[in-house]
């Protein structure tokens, strides 16, 4: 080779070089780019506490994200491997019939794909609400390939739920179901024994001359007096049962699958407890009460219009006793 082709042949090569270089260049920006992205992404189910899970159905592989693995297992808890079945058997937990194991499994055997939320026990006994969308692919001839699903933990967001709906039935004051919810239920019980005849029975009861303890000891005491009585009725009564604030110093007590002789008892049981209160303010506190069983053929207004009637029979008859009501159709 002449000096001439030696000279032309490094300068080739020097262009192929500055173009390797360029190239290598534009892959390395290529893969930071990419890192950087799959970074962002991780980042981005860290923060939605999203992660994801993939079933080879061919090897019956199960993989988990690494930010499934922590939402599922905490930091240290991530075992090697997990089977597809000790998959389904975390997320069905300790709960029987639990959805989410049952639209899994629906999904891997129908392909549909599918959101649902659900419940879950997590290994370390903590609760997880999830919200879990998942799918099956399958090949041309319709063998499925893998599934996959998607699962995003909520638990916060349900429990902030959960305490909301809790607030909004609960009455401030005592603890006790609102009248929103008493009515609800009452409304509910109402239908089933118009649907089945069954057996049940509201007692209502109001605390005879309450004013005195507002205009003698004041609106505090009377407000004591009242988270007193709701809490003697709350140790009193079966947990089925079913109490609520119906006014200021009016009460409700529904008791499912009892017939009104049995009601009366609980209702006397009641009124024994009350009296037997021991108030700081030294002045006793009674109840009067009305019973009533709820009949086929009765409309609710009409039922409580015979409830309301019965406890101001009580009133009437001097306070302190118990009044049953019997329908007259
Ligand atoms: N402290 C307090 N008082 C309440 C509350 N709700 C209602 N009251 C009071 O309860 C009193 C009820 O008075 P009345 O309806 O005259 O009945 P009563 O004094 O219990 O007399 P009888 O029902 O006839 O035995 C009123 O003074 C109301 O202001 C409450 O949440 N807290």
């Amino acid at each position: 080779m002449n000096t001439l082709n030696l000279h032309e042949r490094i300068e080739q090569l020097e262009q192929e070089l500055l173009a390797l270089e360029m190239e290598n260049h534009e892959l390395t920006q290529k893969m930071l780019k990419a890192q950087f992205e799959d970074h962002k992404l991780r980042e981005i189910q860290k923060l939605a506490k999203v992660g994801t899970w993939s079933l080879n159905h061919l090897s019956y592989n199960l993989s988990l994200s690494s930010e499934l693995s922590m939402i599922l297992f905490g930091e240290e808890q991530v075992p090697q491997s997990l089977s597809w079945d000790s998959f389904l058997q975390l997320i069905g937990g300790l709960a029987e019939q639990n959805i989410g194991t049952t639209i899994m499994q629906e999904v891997i055997i129908g392909g549909q794909q599918k959101t649902f939320e659900h419940k879950m026990v997590k290994p370390d006994g903590e609760t997880l609400y999830v919200k879990h969308c998942c799918e099956t692919f399958y090949n041309s001839i319709g063998q499925p390939l893998n599934s996959v699903g998607l699962m995003q933990d909520i638990t916060l967001e349900k429990i902030n739920e959960i305490r909301l709906e809790q607030l909004s039935i609960t009455d401030e004051l005592t603890g006790l179901n609102n009248r929103r919810k008493t009515n609800e239920v009452l409304v509910a019980q109402h239908d089933l024994v118009q649907r089945y005849d069954s057996d049940c029975t509201a007692i209502l009861f109001d605390l005879d001359l309450f004013k005195q303890f507002n205009d003698l000891f004041g609106h505090q005491t009377g407000d004591e007096v009242l988270q007193t009585v709701a809490q003697k009725i709350k140790d009193n009564l079966r947990s089925a049962d079913i109490c609520g604030r119906w006014g200021g110093e009016e009460f409700l007590v529904i008791c499912q699958n009892t017939p009104v002789s049995d009601a009366t008892m609980v209702a006397e049981k009641l009124r024994c407890v009350i009296a037997a209160i021991n108030l700081s303010c030294k002045m006793p506190v009674t109840a009067s009460f009305g019973v009533a069983q709820f009949s086929k053929g009765e409309p609710l207004q009409a039922f409580l219009k015979r409830l309301d009637q019965t406890l101001y029979t009580s009133k009437k008859a001097g306070r302190d006793q118990v009044n049953t009501s019997l329908y007259q159709a």
